[in-house]
């Protein structure tokens, strides 16, 4: 099952706007079309399309295990795919040259082993291989390093390190950024002063492309999201507009007399809540209670619009639910006859 941005259920890979949005340019920055990619006996990435356009910040939101960092990984050209069709800044990864390596970006979900050098000395290092790298104390300040840039790489916190991270991910002034699960680690002041160097780094016309478990994060630096789970695409749009409408209807919850807890999803919040100053009116006029003017005010009252981490909560929850139904309809049929002609190998192809 896959959503469209309208909730309306079209899937995502045959509808009229197949990469999810409703204005597409000719020249985006990635164009993505049925990429799948096997291991052993199981495809990880299973005929998923998408753009993101030049200047966006689009996000690949999904469980663990997804197929998220696959994705990224063959965008990036550090894997090969299996099938379907891959262009980033106009070129397929798998043939991406040291010139088009330059135009990118890169920050990875681990940072490998720590440098031995400077924070300082590692950024300048890698500052040499771009033809328009950023200022060095520039993007340590950014980062909020300053008080480290003397430090060797080895002694940086965790969450320090991962700032290190970013910095040498933008020093070379990309045109487009991959973040995979950037703040991982963060204090909540450091992913505050980082959203602020994306912001920056996005009104300066970086291209971008974030995965992140942080919905919070998500809802503060992307226009347009992804959701995949299981390895296939289930929704993707505008970001107020992911799992449709009716995902966005507010709630209202209030406690009765007794204390019992009630919740309504409404689209007019305001006149369920006059309705239900109505009834306590009325209850207070019959003399069922002392109708004091602030019993007018129902119990526990509150609207709740829902966060995109209800949204997204509740598009997985459904996206499990509807694979766990298809895979029990089909046990029956794929049970026990494993010596059918025409079995699958495994086939692997790990890059
Ligand atoms: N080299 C590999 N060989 C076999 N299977 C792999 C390999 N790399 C990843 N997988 C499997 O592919 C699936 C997708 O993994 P992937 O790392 O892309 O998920 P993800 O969405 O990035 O998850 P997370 O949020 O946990 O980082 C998982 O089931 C994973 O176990």
């Amino acid at each position: 099952m896959s959503r469209d941005s309208s909730g309306s259920g079209a899937s995502a890979g045959t509808s009229s706007t197949p990469a999810g949005g409703r204005v597409r340019t000719a020249d985006p920055v990635v164009r993505v079309r049925g990429l799948t990619k096997r291991y052993a006996d199981r495809n990880a990435v299973d005929g998923i399309d998408f753009d993101i356009e030049r200047g966006e910040t689009f996000a690949l939101l999904g469980p663990n295990g997804a197929g998220k960092s696959t994705t990224i990984e063959i965008l990036e050209g550090y894997r090969r795919r299996t099938g379907g069709e891959v262009s980033v800044l106009g070129v397929d990864p798998s043939r991406g040259r040291l010139d088009w390596r330059a135009r990118l970006g890169i920050v990875l979900q681990s940072s490998g082993e720590p440098a031995t050098g400077t924070v300082r000395q590692e950024l300048r290092h890698r500052a040499s291989f771009y033809p328009n790298p950023r200022d060095v104390d520039q993007t340590i300040a950014a980062v909020g390093l300053d008080d480290k840039a003397d430090a060797r790489v080895g002694r940086l916190s965790g969450g320090q390190q991962r700032r290190l991270d970013v910095a040498l991910g933008v020093i070379g002034r990309p045109e487009l950024l991959f973040l995979d699960e950037p703040t991982t680690g963060f204090d909540p002041e450091a992913r505050r002063q980082f959203w602020q160097l994306i912001r920056e780094l996005s009104a300066e016309g970086t291209s971008i492309l974030l995965t992140t478990h942080y919905l919070d994060e998500a809802a503060q630096l992307a226009s347009r999201a992804g959701v995949i789970a299981g390895g296939r695409m289930r929704a993707l749009g505008p970001l107020d507009e992911l799992g449709g409408a009716a995902a966005r209807v507010p709630i209202v919850r209030w406690r009765d007399a007794a204390g019992a807890l009630h919740e309504q999803r409404t689209e007019r919040p305001a006149g369920l809540v006059a309705h239900l100053q109505s009834e306590l009116a009325r209850d207070a006029a019959a003399g069922s209670s002392a109708g004091a003017a602030t019993e007018l005010e129902p119990r526990g009252l509150e609207v709740v619009r829902p966060s995109l981490e209800d949204i997204y909560l509740q598009l997985i929850a459904e996206v499990e639910r509807e694979d766990a139904a298809v895979a029990s309809a089909d046990t029956p049929s794929t049970s026990p006859d494993t010596t059918k002609p025409g079995t699958t190998k495994p086939e692997e192809v790990r890059a």
